[in-house]
């Protein structure tokens, strides 16, 4: 059975004024069913982690690079974030694959990277409005997830998130039987991959507009094992609710 999760990721927000509402959600949260990550920006990666020590909070970077040093001005290799404390990592979130132009091979490198620092890769797929309109989502799932999985993954090294691009941030979700088919899709290809077993513990997140207002109703869906939350994870007040939700899923 995969673990439950439920993730933050902050982006491009927060200062050292932001650590006060991890402080809240350290303590609203000292025990927790499932496993809590915020992804804070790179420069609170050491003060998070410290701050969160021997609580139920796991603190993840949004990126890392492939390599282990370097002349990479601006890049942080995962060794480093490990060494901050932290646990995950975020890697080919569509903001960066299409920011930043990652492809999937760029992908699976930085999740071998993390796997490599001791780190849990959250590894993130999503089609575009267009791919969903011209029902190709299954076909982009598909190659996203045989191209940015690394070979030999487990439940430890790697985490996937469903993310469809238009509803990042949009408020516009897809419906429950979207996210079924391809939770079910992805489920099965992990399976077939890597083995029942592996297949079956990997823990899938639906990101993409999730607030507490829809939250329980995503976490009924078979398959949704948790999720990668982006603007409703900055208050802690926005994100317990969530938290809660999966927690009684
Ligand atoms: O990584 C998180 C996702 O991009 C979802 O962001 P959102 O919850 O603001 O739509």
């Amino acid at each position: 059975m995969a673990k439950k999760i439920a993730a933050g990721n902050w982006k491009m927000n927060g200062t050292s004024a932001s650590l006060s509402e991890l402080e809240t959600l350290t303590k609203s949260h000292s025990t927790c069913d499932c496993a809590i990550v915020i992804c804070p920006p790179a420069p609170l990666l050491f003060r998070a982690a410290n701050l969160t020590q021997d609580s139920a909070i796991n603190i993840g970077a949004q990126d890392c690079h492939t390599d282990q040093s370097g002349a990479f001005t601006g890049d942080v290799a995962a060794h480093m974030i490990a060494d901050t404390g932290a646990s995950y990592v975020i890697v080919g979130h569509s903001e960066r694959r299409e920011a930043y132009a990652e492809r999937n091979r760029d992908v699976r490198n930085k999740a071998e990277a993390a796997r490599d620092a001791g780190l849990t890769a959250i590894v993130c797929l999503g089609e575009s409005l267009e791919d969903r309109e011209a029902d190709n989502t299954l076909d982009i799932i598909g190659g996203q997830l045989a191209g940015s999985v690394p070979n030999g993954a487990t439940a430890d090294t790697v985490v996937i998130a469903y993310e469809p691009i238009w509803a990042i941030g949009t408020g516009k979700v897809p419906t429950l039987d979207q996210i079924i088919q391809v939770h079910d899709f992805i489920r099965g290809e992990l399976c077939a991959r890597f083995g029942t077993e592996t297949g079956n513990q990997i823990s899938l997140l639906y990101g993409g507009s999730v607030k507490a207002s829809n939250a329980a109703e995503i976490f009924k869906a078979k398959n949704v094992d948790g999720a990668l939350v982006g603007g409703a994870s900055l208050q802690a007040s926005d994100f317990s609710p969530i938290i809660d939700a999966l927690n009684t899923a």
